[in-house]
């Protein structure tokens, strides 16, 4: 089944157009996991409460049934106002979108990873669209984001007609950093973080997760009592995940929670290897100088 010409989706990922195409199936089936016990993040108390409705944070204070704490979620409403909104859309625009799996467009800017083989290079990296700058120079307003430096600056696209969504993954382990940070833009979603059944031996390179011996792998099935966490993203919000929300759970944007276009900027650092004084810091301090670059 060769659909490279047909859509940008590989392995079990499928869109509408290969899926009519091909006869296939998506793999992801939000009813079940609608059947595992849920919750879903407020912004304003830090809390989750159960329940699969990730608008709960609009109850807030009055939420009502059992709450839980998971550390590693952090959300700026607002972070962009709306006319900063409509000029990024505008802007990114303007520049070309690749495909991309699962029905997705994509503008990359940033090194080029090999993730199976660990191996680094410049590849065409040239900077970030200057356009985006205020987003980045906004990071120093955020006490976590401190020290943040962007190295991977990812563009994404999500269109209902597409069926486009991202499946469950933990974004890699050896190269990007503890903090993933996201900026939502023109429609609200949902992330979804789902219980990291670990496939195979270092998946994700999770091997390369700091002081990884000390945490609870897989947490979930171990100590936790929630197996679904809903997260809204509002549009203009900044997420950050960090902790285990990055590197125990897998995170996900179900179909069914793209009802209109939305567009978001995903945004890496390094990880401490690869960054002034790290061991691998010869390899990538072009890289580092580059990331400094806005045209
Ligand atoms: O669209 C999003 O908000 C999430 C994207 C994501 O998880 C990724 O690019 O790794
Ligand atoms: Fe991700």
């Amino acid at each position: 089944m060769d659909r490279s010409k047909l859509c940008g989706c590989k392995g079990v990922r499928t869109c509408f157009v290969c899926e009519k195409k091909f006869n296939l199936t998506p793999t992801i089936n939000s009813e079940s996991l609608k059947k595992l016990s849920n919750a879903s993040y407020c912004s304003y108390c830090n809390l989750l409460w159960s329940g699969w409705n990730a608008y709960e944070y609009k109850n807030h204070p009055n939420h009502t049934g059992t709450s839980y704490y998971l550390d590693g979620i952090f959300i700026e409403h607002e972070f962009i106002n709306e006319a900063e909104e409509t000029m990024l859309i505008k802007n990114l625009d303007t520049m070309p979108w690749d495909v991309s799996q699962s029905g997705r467009r994509k503008q990359n800017f940033g090194p080029k990873c090999n993730f199976k083989k660990r191996r680094l290079s410049m590849g065409n990296f040239n900077g970030f669209p200057v356009s985006t700058k205020f987003v980045q120079d906004r990071f120093d307003k955020i006490p976590i984001l401190k020290n943040y430096f962007t190295i991977e600056q990812c563009s994404l696209e999500y269109r209902p007609e597409m069926g486009a969504s991202i499946d469950p993954h933990v974004d890699d382990c050896w190269i990007w950093g503890e903090r993933i940070i996201t900026l939502s833009l023109q429609s609200d979603t949902v992330l979804t973080l789902t219980p990291h059944n670990i496939k195979y031996n270092n998946q994700y390179n999770t091997d390369y997760i700091p002081n990884v011996k000390c945490l609870p792998i897989p947490v979930n099935h171990v100590n936790y009592p929630i197996d679904v966490v809903r997260v809204l993203m509002p549009r203009r919000s900044l997420l950050v995940l960090y902790g285990k929300p990055r590197y125990l759970w897998e995170h996900c944007i179900l179909r069914e929670d793209i009802q209109e276009r939305r567009l978001c900027i995903a945004y890496r650092e390094f990880t401490p290897p690869y960054l002034k004084g790290g061991e691998k810091y010869t390899e990538s301090c072009n890289i580092l100088q580059k990331a400094k670059c806005f045209w």
